[in-house]
């Protein structure tokens, strides 16, 4: 018997130890905090009456689970989480460290000490500002929260067992957790007590084993128990059950943010080496696209191309010169060689000059028209065909604010009217091939902040620009990103032959 027990012990006391050395390590300002909170003399600050409770190292969830829910996170594409009992933060700091900049975890603590301790830790590790520490007793801090209007994508139970039921009460009756969002629990084993006491009579045993019974037979949720340190468990809402039309279950079962996913679907833009070509070939490779970057300058489209496979994002360059037809048709036959498809074009190379009408050479019009305008069309041509063919396509072009406004005082007949020309373009395609399963739109964007308006001509005239622009700035090639992905995906499938203008308001003056 004694080497079975011996057996035994080996095995369960080197779990924890190997899937930390198996996990990638937290940063080091979070491993200093953990060990900081291992060694603090806890026992030393309550007798000094410093913290209201005894607390305990083991309290300190440690860096698995923190890179746990830190990964929970970011799989959720998570920016406000819950914590619910925070200790010396260091979940709290692992999870901020994972959430975007405009990310926010707001942990609830009744230890006025712990919001003292983990304040320079946050301050140092510069997440200070991504973390709000809400003092008192959860119950009443989550009622604050409610009443805020306050949602989160996840929410971390981690205070005291017998308080559980309460807060999952509060996260779910006031919908403090968005729809598709995670509540996950800590201690839901309680070392095994749940569900073997030995004999021994314990409190927050079974507070955590009603919990757990409760949880289980509610039917607004799915539930997953993992024997995971001391039993973890995730709490998802279930999606409705019953007789309901598309509007409450999604269209297909697609949640309005599925809808805008563009998994299996393959991408092609052209210009896509810089500016904003290059911006749209990462957010259709982040909504989930196969992207081929085009370029004439194979330079550029190999770099864009190589950031996004840096990203985990399926990419080829391609070059070619848009100009001529057969280009154009190579350009497509590539992309579906190589990519296995075109479900998605992005029109986008463009150029502008700068001359007054009265002086614009012949010369200047033909090259604006022959890339801006024919070469547009010619893509659209080439890639029309194959989808037309495949019965399912959506075809973006670049237009401009150029097409809307004269834009002013910048001097530019042959681009206003070649971006003009390109709203006619998308217009009549959109008419022509909306009964074949494609939608063909373009996007007008206003005065964006890329290489484009850096030349000598152009770069004195921000200024002025900017008075014109009621949101008064210029557009970030990151501005445009959404409504790329919005018009790439079947989220836009009603709308077709339609010229999305995102000018900061420039075109309402
Ligand atoms: C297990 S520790 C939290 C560990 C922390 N989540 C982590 O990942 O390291 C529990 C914390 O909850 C706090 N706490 C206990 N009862 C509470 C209550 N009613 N309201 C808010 N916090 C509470 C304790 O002071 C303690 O710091």
């Amino acid at each position: 018997m004694r080497p079975l027990v011996e057996h035994a012990y080996k095995l369960a006391s080197g779990l924890d130890p190997y899937l930390d050395a198996i996990s990638t390590p937290p940063s080091q300002i979070c491993q200093d905090l953990i060990e900081a909170s291992l060694r603090h003399p806890w026992a030393d600050e309550h007798k000094q009456g410093r913290t209201q409770f005894l607390q305990k190292r083991e309290c300190c969830a440690g860096a698995l689970e923190g890179r746990f829910i830190a990964t929970l996170a970011k799989l959720n594409n998570a920016k406000t989480v819950l914590e619910v009992g925070m200790f010396t933060g260091t979940t709290t700091l692992a999870v901020a460290q994972a959430l975007p900049d405009d990310g926010k975890v707001v942990a609830c603590e009744i230890e006025e000490f712990m919001r003292d301790f983990s304040q320079p830790w946050f301050e140092r590790a510069g997440v200070a500002d991504k973390v709000d520490v809400r003092l008192g007793p959860a119950s009443e801090t989550l009622d604050t929260l409610a009443a805020e209007g306050k949602r989160f994508d996840l929410a971390f139970l981690d205070a005291d067992k017998t308080g559980y039921l309460s807060y999952y009460k509060k996260l779910m009756d006031h919908n403090l957790i968005v729809p598709s969002g995670a509540i996950i629990v800590d201690n839901s084993l309680m070392k095994g007590r749940t569900y073997y006491s030995g004999g021994v009579k314990d409190e927050m045993a079974d507070a955590i084993r009603d919990f757990n019974e409760y949880v289980r037979q509610d039917s607004r949720v799915d539930v997953l128990a993992l024997p995971f340190r001391d039993g973890v468990t995730i709490i998802t809402r279930r999606p409705q059950s019953g007789e309901q039309d598309e509007v409450a279950t999604g269209a297909a079962h697609n949640n309005v943010l599925q809808r805008m996913k563009l998994n299996n679907k393959v991408a092609l833009i052209t210009g896509g080496g810089q500016g904003i070509g290059r911006a749209f070939a990462h957010a259709l490779g982040e909504a989930g696209a196969a992207v081929a970057v085009v370029d004439i300058n194979a330079k550029t489209a190999q770099a864009t191309a190589e950031e996004l496979n840096g990203k985990g994002i399926r990419s080829i360059a391609v070059t070619a010169d848009i100009t001529k037809a057969k280009e154009c048709q190579r350009m497509v036959d590539t992309v579906v060689s190589e990519l296995g498809g075109l479900d998605i074009a992005v029109n986008n190379a463009g150029i502008n000059f700068n001359n007054a009408a009265e002086d614009t050479p012949e010369s200047e019009w033909d090259m604006t028209f022959n890339l801006n305008t024919k070469g547009l069309f010619l893509c659209c041509q080439a890639e029309g065909k194959h989808m037309l063919q495949q019965g399912y396509g959506r075809i973006i072009n670049t237009a401009s604010m150029a097409s809307l406004l004269v834009p002013h005082p910048q001097k530019q007949i042959a681009y206003n009217a070649s971006k003009a020309a390109v709203v006619k373009i998308t217009e009549t395609l959109g008419a022509e091939w909306a009964d074949r399963g494609l939608t063909v739109n373009c996007m007008s964007p206003g005065i964006v902040n890329t290489a484009l308006i850096q030349s000598d001509a152009l770069k004195p005239l921000a200024k002025e620009w900017i008075t014109q622009i009621p949101m008064g700035r210029l557009a970030e090639v990151t501005d445009l990103e959404a409504a790329i992905v919005f018009m790439a995906s079947d989220a836009s499938s009603f709308m077709t032959g339609h010229n999305l203008a995102l000018t900061g308001g420039h075109t309402l003056w």
